[in-house]
């Protein structure tokens, strides 16, 4: 049995914690790793590994496999009006079935300035906008601190089966904390983490191992393993984690490559493939196991306008895919959530949307929905204003 790494657990600061799993190297994290989670190590930083066709490596080619992009427009977001929800006075009430339910229910005015502006939470209505799904992630009242640097502060968060969601949030507010949660590689201080319904940090070892062959990630930079080929990358889950026979492990790799454009890519090594690419075949390998939730972290980041617009397209067709493919055979419908700064991504791909600021949500819900909400600090983030409740400290 794999050892299952439990990180900051028993201690919550940097220092003397454990050995860190993306300080692993590839043959630890063959042992250690969760099926399809890689950690974020950027490919650069793996051991250099000599091969015929890194000697000399060629410029990577940016526009292989990509096609021209349809447009860069962003699509209409709705065809009807956007349904408006009543605002609720910041820190008071909450609509919807949220976990905040019970709070007193005060529903104020439209726009109402913040009862007390100095209140770090003023904006933070916890509004959970009913988006009609189960939950395939839900965070409750989820504390998280790092010694004296508290990062999650009371988070309740749910991530939607059947849809693509997106977390938003300014820079170190804890968003890859969650997705670390989510996979046991992180436990809260206090509160639960729950994944279609069973608490993670509850879990047995075995049940953990089991649990995350339910989850696909996708690391920034593709955390591909630098001595690997693109083929044995991807197909690393399938040789560590199922007992499939070498020919269909050849066939559900091949297809997965092509699904991103990177059939002909294979035999390729990360250092000779662009950015865009080199996510490409990281989604390629978070999606090889068939996962019910798949986690893309800054998917976009490094990647100009176009191949994230193009980006932004694969992950809806292949999200597209999946629920066909779920709704056919009954299992569960596939979430995939994103952590991105880019507001264009999320008008174009986000189905819904959690705001998380200060270790809290400030507002969720349908895209739609949060893209016309009149909370000053959500609209402020979502139409990156530099006017607004955000300053930069
Ligand atoms: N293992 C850890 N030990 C100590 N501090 C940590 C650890 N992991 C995360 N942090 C701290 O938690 C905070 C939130 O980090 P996180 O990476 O989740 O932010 P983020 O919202 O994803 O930011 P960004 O958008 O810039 O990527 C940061 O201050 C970070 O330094």
């Amino acid at each position: 049995m794999p050892r299952i790494p439990r990180i900051g657990r028993d201690r919550n600061d940097d220092e003397g914690q454990p050995e860190r799993p993306e300080d692993r190297d590839v043959r630890d994290a063959a042992q250690a790793s969760p099926p399809s989670i890689f950690h974020d190590e950027p490919a650069s930083a793996e051991p250099t590994v000599v091969h015929p066709a890194a000697s000399a490596p060629a410029e990577p080619e940016d526009d292989l496999g990509w096609e021209e992009p349809a447009t860069a427009a962003p699509e209409p977001a709705q065809a009807e009006a956007p349904k408006r929800e009543p605002i609720v006075a910041p820190g008071f009430a909450v609509m919807g079935a949220g976990k905040e339910a019970d709070a007193p229910k005060r529903v104020s005015v439209v726009n109402e300035p913040p009862v007390d502006p100095t209140d770090e939470y003023a904006w933070h209505t916890g509004l959970v906008r009913p988006h009609g799904m189960p939950d395939a992630v839900e965070f409750i009242d989820v504390h998280k601190a790092f010694g004296r640097n508290k990062i999650l502060r009371g988070l309740n968060m749910g991530l939607p089966e059947g849809k693509i969601s997106m977390i938003l949030g300014p820079s170190g507010t804890g968003k890859s904390v969650c997705i670390k949660h989510m996979v046991g590689l992180l436990y809260p201080d206090q509160g639960d983490v729950l994944v279609h319904g069973e608490s993670v940090p509850n879990m047995p070892d075995d049940d953990l191992f089991e649990m995350r062959k339910k989850f696909g990630v996708l690391f920034q930079d593709g955390a591909l393993f630098g001595s690997m080929n693109v083929f044995d990358n991807v197909a690393f889950p399938l040789r560590q984690h199922t007992d499939k026979a070498e020919e269909e492990i050849v066939a559900t790799v091949s297809s997965r490559l092509d699904e991103v454009g990177l059939g002909f890519a294979g035999d390729k090594f990360p250092n000779e493939l662009s950015g865009g690419m080199r996510k490409r075949a990281g989604f390629a390998r978070a999606l090889v196991l068939d996962p019910d939730i798949v986690l893309f972290d800054e998917p976009d980041s490094g990647l100009d306008p176009v191949r994230t617009a193009l980006l932004g397209e694969l992950i809806q067709e292949i999200h597209e895919e999946v629920m066909q493919q779920r709704q056919e055979s009954g299992g569960p419908l596939p979430a995939f959530t994103l952590i991105t700064h880019d507001i264009m991504t999320a008008r174009r791909v986000a189905e819904h949307i959690s705001v998380l600021w200060k270790g809290r949500i400030v507002e969720s819900g349908p895209a739609e929905e949060l893209f016309n909400s009149d909370n000053a600090f959500v609209r402020q983030f979502l139409s990156g204003e530099s006017q607004g409740p955000l300053g930069m400290e």
